[in-house]
């Protein structure tokens, strides 16, 4: 399903360019308790950023403290110049935000509650919100009470996809949704960046970050492990191969490849390499090893989410090492240029 919007619906000319959102040395603890630390960020006018992290790891408090429903204990943040630790009402007129745990009055049907926050917000639509709920195939007739979890997540979906603010900020919007809902909302989201506003949304589903994301942040334990334009990611492969008897147990990368080539691992009868960047290089010199049943896979998030996970810190443009589905204590001899 494609979301019906139209960019002449957009109320997004803004003159400035730039970053919309700036996180500096941002720092959240609760008691003794560091939830967030030292963490900088910029979102970019226009673009559609994701925050990954495990359960934990400080994107809901990162988020709140943009908001300033939470002050940081140290660090700043500003959207659109603005610190909302200062000025939370007019950061807030700049943001229609999702949060995880979305409650709405009970008591309240649909269409009524749609139109009140339509009201309440100064930029709001109430015709927006309610050509979301129409996408979602929300029925509007029934009391929030009597809705099930998914068409709360709805209802709230349709609120904050009404007003017609700068920046969205969606805290896991597709959670509770089923497969066709998801695909929906992910157009919805990507709907908005067509009208120019600037969308940051959290998730666990790894496939809707790449498919909808420009630019992916990884928390873990609070702090700010990686950032990733998904263009790169796209520009990695992992090549996996079987060794022929004549494989050396050594390896040497040709130096014009070095910054294609990332780790290589071997284990007794396989051999795994991890490229970075245009393969055409690449092609003509694994044509000439000893291996055969070749594949080439992009690497996808899901291999960098497990590295960071695994603490490793990775390298923004460089080669990757990647070594998720090779256990170490198998790997003999362990790589050349591996990290
Ligand atoms: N009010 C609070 N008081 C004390 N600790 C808190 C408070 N709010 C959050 N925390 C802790 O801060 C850490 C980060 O929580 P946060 O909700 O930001 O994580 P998250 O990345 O959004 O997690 P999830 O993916 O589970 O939603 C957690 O360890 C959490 O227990």
């Amino acid at each position: 399903m494609t979301a019906v919007l139209k960019p002449s619906d957009a109320l997004l000319s803004d003159p400035h360019t730039g970053d919309l959102v700036r996180c500096e040395n941002l720092t959240k603890r609760y008691g003794d308790f560091t939830a967030l630390s030292n963490c900088s960020l910029k979102v970019r006018r226009g673009e559609v950023f994701g925050l990954l992290g495990p359960n934990g790891a400080g994107k809901t408090t990162l988020i709140r403290t943009l908001l300033g429903y939470l002050h940081p204990t140290s660090g700043s943040c500003t959207i659109d110049g603005l610190d909302p630790a200062d000025d939370s009402v007019a950061v807030r007129r700049q943001v229609a935000y999702l949060p995880g745990d979305a409650r709405l009055p009970r008591h309240m049907r649909g269409k009524g509650l749609l139109e009140f926050f339509a009201e309440m917000h100064p930029s709001g639509d109430r015709k927006r919100s309610f050509d979301v709920a129409d996408q979602l195939e929300l029925d509007l007739s029934r009391r929030v009470a009597f809705m099930s979890t998914g068409m709360r997540q709805k209802l709230a979906l349709a609120v904050v996809l009404g007003p017609r603010t700068p920046l969205l900020i969606l805290d896991e919007p597709t959670a509770n949704l089923d497969p066709t809902v998801r695909a929906t909302v992910l157009d919805l989201v990507s709907s908005e960046q067509t009208l120019g506003r600037t969308v940051m949304f959290s998730s666990h589903v790894l496939s809707e970050i790449e498919q909808t994301c420009d630019r992916v942040a990884f928390l873990r334990k609070g702090q700010m492990a990686h950032e990733l334009a998904l263009e790169d990611l796209f520009q990695r492969h992992r090549v996996t191969a079987r060794r022929t008897d004549a494989f050396p147990d050594e390896i040497s990368i040709p130096p014009q490849l070095a910054e294609w080539i990332g780790g290589i691992t071997q284990t007794d009868d396989r051999v795994q390499i991890s490229t970075a960047g245009d393969l055409a290089p690449v092609l003509p010199w694994l044509a000439t090893l000893p291996i055969e049943q070749v594949r080439i896979e992009p690497l996808g998030l899901h291999a960098i989410y497990q590295s960071v996970h695994l603490g490793e810190t990775l390298p923004q443009l460089q080669p990757l090492a990647i070594t998720d589905s090779v256990s170490p204590a198998s790997v003999s001899p362990t790589s050349e240029g591996d990290k």
